[in-house]
């Protein structure tokens, strides 16, 4: 809890008939009961101490850091109430003798269960109209001086994400809390596939926003950061489809209001899919940098990833639940049982280069959170090597032969960017994996039983940690090839064909013809879930290349009685 530092205004306030005294400073506005016997208020769970678990809540003195302020407004008398900025009515007026009162309201973040947040707000009232202007004025002062938050937004709509309550819900949820928040806003409701990430591309004027908002499921931030990273490069002069290329960082920040089916970048950077919370990040200013990879084959840009790209798999649950959209979210669970049933392997060669100098592996027990220090430390490390790699090519790691190589079966290749966490995987398929501290941990399920696998899958839920088994290996890796078997070299080929002539003919013929059993001689790439065109990948971590409306997942508060800035 931030201390209150020096104090711009002070005064007693009115608080529904009860005297407080209330305080502003750069940092925290405190409304203090002024009474000596506290009373406990059941209802209203963030106060001064918010978690406070020594001692009840007293109820009687309630902070709330400038910065989580959403907005001020005066409440104007009307025939006798008082009219909202919202049009709804709210009888405040309040006389003490004869004396009317005038009043103010301030909306602010309030925290939930389960890393909500909520629109809360309290009514201040005094006697003296002066008194009143000043605090409405100081605090909006304090609001205008924050740089950070976002003043025009651009924001997609996509239709037909999730359960297609897209528009319901920035209509009902989200615009009037950017109202509120005196956010002007462009929105542009999707009506094909892509339109969001072209119009990006070649038509929208950046220039005139400071932020983007996604309003849809994974599939459709993917079209944003197509579009938006595109387009940086271009306004750049950086070629996006070298390989070799230090791309540009984003400028623009995304925000994710959650409509899709997964929704899996929104709750691994925020901790919930709820459409309120990341409106109030938005409004807050948040800023999240996030790790991106770029997926290329034979030299030839396919796709970008910033969460999943899962081969085996979550490739082939992708591949099959595709064909059931009809089904809404629910396509995952029924293609997931299918392909767990079905337990296919593949054959192919995997090369990777190990993240060096790094802190944090993908076995660590500590997670991602807010000012994540890991991705803190290894963030300034990647910069400084990429300004060293651009002076001298010659360290190029490739050259010097770090990469190492790992030919097999596999049941399922996963890099995870971030943890990839979502309600139907709560821990995600990498736990300890970073939002930003560039790398993405390599993740091989080597061929096992249907039992083994199961045992696997369910440590996703559970407090084992999912890769102590001995067919996996995770890797915390920079970059990453892949080759599936049937696209090796023949010289490749010929080392291993004595041992596996009649496979290799078997799976030709049969993937011709399912029916007979046989398993495919290939799946495909699960990209942030579109499927990919090519099996053959080359992918690289490009560290902090954007950044969202978000802080990373906050921490349960653990709070101290010299916190307490009501104590002070
Ligand atoms: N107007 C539109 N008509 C058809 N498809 C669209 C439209 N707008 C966007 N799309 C596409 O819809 C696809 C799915 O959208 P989205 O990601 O929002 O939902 P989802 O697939 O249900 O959720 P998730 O990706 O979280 O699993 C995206 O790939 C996007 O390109
Ligand atoms: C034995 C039954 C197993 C059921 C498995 C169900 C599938 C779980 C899906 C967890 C996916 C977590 C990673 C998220 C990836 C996203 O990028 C992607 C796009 O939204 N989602 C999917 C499902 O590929
Ligand atoms: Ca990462």
């Amino acid at each position: 809890m931030e201390r209150p530092g020096r104090l711009l205004l002070q005064s007693e306030l009115r608080v529904r008939n009860a005297a407080y005294d209330v305080s502003l400073s750069r940092s925290l506005l405190i409304w203090k009961r002024r009474t000596s016997s506290p009373v406990y208020h059941p209802f209203r769970p963030r106060f001064c101490v918010p978690l406070f678990r020594r001692r009840p809540d007293p109820g009687v003195c309630h902070s709330v850091p400038v910065s989580e302020i959403i907005s001020v407004r005066e409440e104007e008398e009307e025939n006798g109430s008082r009219q909202r900025d919202d049009g709804s009515w709210k009888k405040i007026r309040e006389r003490e003798g004869k004396d009317c009162r005038q009043a103010f309201t301030v909306l602010y973040v309030e925290r939930c269960r389960q890393h909500r947040w909520r629109c809360a707000e309290v009514t201040f009232t005094c006697s003296d109209e002066a008194v009143c202007q000043h605090w409405v004025s100081s605090i909006r002062e304090q609001l205008a001086s924050n740089t950070s938050r976002p003043k025009h937004l651009l924001v997609y709509i996509n239709p037909y994400g999730g359960k297609r309550q897209g528009k319901r819900i920035y209509e009902q949820k989200v615009a009037p809390l950017f109202t509120q928040a005196g956010i002007s806003t462009s929105v542009i409701v999707t009506e094909y596939a892509n339109h969001a990430r072209d119009h990006l591309k070649m038509e929208a004027e950046l220039k005139k926003f400071d932020g983007v908002v996604c309003v849809g499921g994974d599939g459709m931030f993917s079209e944003i950061i197509h579009g938006l990273i595109w387009r940086t490069q271009i306004d750049c002069g950086v070629d996006p489809n070298s390989p070799e290329e230090a791309l540009s960082p984003c400028s623009l920040r995304i925000g994710i209001i959650p409509a899709g089916s997964t929704d899996c970048i929104c709750f691994a950077s925020v901790g919930t899919n709820d459409p309120v919370t990341s409106a109030l990040h938005i409004i807050v200013g948040d800023s999240q940098p996030l790790d991106v990879c770029s997926v290329h084959h034979n030299n030839m840009f396919l796709r970008y990833s910033v969460s999943l790209l899962g081969y085996g798999f979550y490739g082939d649950v992708l591949s099959d639940s595709e064909r059931k959209r009809w089904m809404g979210p629910a396509r995952y669970d029924f293609s997931g049982l299918k392909m767990f049933l079905t337990h296919h392997y593949y054959e192919g060669t995997v090369s990777y280069l190990p993240a060096k100098g790094i802190i944090g592996t993908p076995r660590d027990a500590t997670r991602c959170r807010s000012g994540c220090v890991i991705c803190q430390h290894n963030g300034q490390l990647n910069s400084e090597r990429s300004e060293k790699y651009e002076m001298d090519e010659a360290s190029d790691s490739e050259s010097s032969g770090e990469w190492r190589t790992i030919r097999g079966k596999f049941l399922a290749i996963n890099a995870a960017s971030m943890s990839c966490a979502c309600p139907r995987s709560p821990k995600g398929l990498s736990p300890a994996a970073h939002l930003a501290d560039g790398t993405t941990d390599l993740i091989l399920v080597r061929k096992c039983s249907r039992f083994n696998f199961l045992r696997h899958l369910l440590r996703h839920t559970s407090k084992d940690d999912q890769f102590d088994l001995t067919f996996i290996e995770v890797h915390r890796v920079r970059r990453f090839r892949f080759m599936p078997r049937h696209c090796q070299s023949d010289s490749d080929l010929e080392l291993d064909l004595h041992e596996n002539s009649k496979r290799q003919i078997f799976s030709q013929i049969c993937k011709d013809h399912p029916a007979c059993g046989c398993a495919p001689a290939y799946s495909s790439w699960n990209c942030d879930g579109e499927i990919l065109t090519h099996t053959g990948i080359d992918v690289r971590v490009h560290g902090q290349l954007i950044k969202l409306f978000a802080r990373g997942i906050e921490e349960l508060p653990v709070f101290e009685d010299l916190s307490n800035p009501c104590a002070i």
